[in-house]
């Protein structure tokens, strides 16, 4: 994976905004978060709340921010609505586990507007498409069945119980632990399926032809593309390439995909045939013939927002891909 923090830009969730906090958020924090019916349920939260303890608060979170160590956000209403906050949605890396704790409070005068899975959610599909991580943690306090409702909304899965320190309560407290991966979050992977022409055998599953091109630079580094938010599989690195459509071939769909997401031109005689993936998903079977490219007209350029990597190939293993590239990376290690 790249060391590279990447830049935060503001997170819109459809009705609000999820942005950093500033230092004039301090007293609407303090007047919502010093309320009993919130602080209770925080583990790191004093109650009282002392009004000093909201600007020293936003301070780091700006500093946790920059490093990427931590995104502890506002939950506000849009600039046009006049920006007002209504809580604070927040995640904690943990990078050695590849995995990061997600957290949120809400204001108790926002309640009942269904802001918490809206936010919680955003921040969470933002996270697994953005960061270094492939899990996402949370808990919640045995009692607060509120909170364990918005997780599992969200796709969290239950997986135990255990203990934690809570400051407002004074010492350690039961709650229930959740996780949630990729599979878990992001959209099912069954969209990707297109409708098969004849009814397929038996307990057998669509195939979906996809092709994909390993573009390699004259230092013979290759290119990896990370799949974005909302897409199934987000957060992974793969082969630029996309599905073929009817009645076209593997090589024009990638001379259209390479157009429309990198920006560069490819001939035919240029795209030679590698190899391919026929991996079963849950819900089709991938079949994705791989070719390698070393020429290429235009200089290559993320049009679709997407992050690019230029990988060399002894690298190739430290970018988590999808199950069925696998063997496809391993046979490109050998031949570079
Ligand atoms: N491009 C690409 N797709 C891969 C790789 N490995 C892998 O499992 N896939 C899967 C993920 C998806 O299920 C499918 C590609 O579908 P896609 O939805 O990205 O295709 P597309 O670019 O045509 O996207 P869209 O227009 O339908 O949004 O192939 C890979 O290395 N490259």
């Amino acid at each position: 994976m790249p060391d590279s923090i990447p830049p935060f830009a503001p997170l819109p969730t459809g009705r609000f905004l999820l942005r950093p906090l500033r230092a004039e958020d301090a007293a609407e924090l303090h007047r919502l978060v010093n309320d009993w019916e919130v602080a209770k349920t925080l583990a790191r939260v004093p109650f009282p709340y002392p009004r000093d303890l909201a600007d020293e608060w936003i301070g780091s979170t700006a500093e946790r921010l920059a490093e990427g160590e931590a995104y502890h956000l506002a939950i506000a209403r849009s600039e046009e609505e006049g920006g007002a906050l209504l809580g604070c949605v927040g995640l904690t890396l943990d990078r050695a586990a590849r995995s990061a704790e997600l957290g949120y409070w809400v204001g108790r005068r926002h309640w009942g507007q269904g802001i918490a899975p809206e936010a919680a959610g955003r921040l969470a599909r933002w996270a697994l498409a953005n960061l270094a991580i492939d899990r996402l943690t949370a808990s919640a306090l045995t009692d607060n069945a509120r909170s364990a409702a918005v997780l599992r909304r969200i796709g969290f899965r239950p997986v135990g119980e255990g203990e934690r320190d809570f400051l407002s309560r004074g010492g350690a407290m039961p709650v229930l632990l959740f996780e949630a991966g990729r599979g878990d979050i992001a959209p099912s992977a069954t969209a990707a399926a297109p409708a098969p022409a004849e009814p397929p055998v038996e307990g057998g599953k669509p195939i979906l032809l996809v092709a994909a091109v390993g573009l390699i630079d004259p230092d013979n580094r290759v290119l990896l593309a990370r799949r974005p938010e909302g897409k199934p599989l987000a957060g992974l690195w793969e082969f630029p390439g996309g599905k073929v459509r009817p009645g076209e071939t593997p090589e024009r769909a990638l001379i259209r995909e390479l157009k429309e997401e990198l920006g560069i031109d490819v001939t035919e005689a240029c795209l030679a045939p590698f190899a391919f993936a026929s991996h079963g998903y849950e819900s089709f079977h991938l079949l994705m013939p791989l070719f390698l490219c070393r020429r290429w007209q235009g200089a290559v350029t993320a049009l679709e927002g997407q992050a690019l990597a230029w990988v060399r190939p002894q690298r190739l293993a430290d970018y988590a891909m999808p199950p069925a590239d696998v063997p496809l990376v391993a046979l490109l290690r050998d031949f570079l």
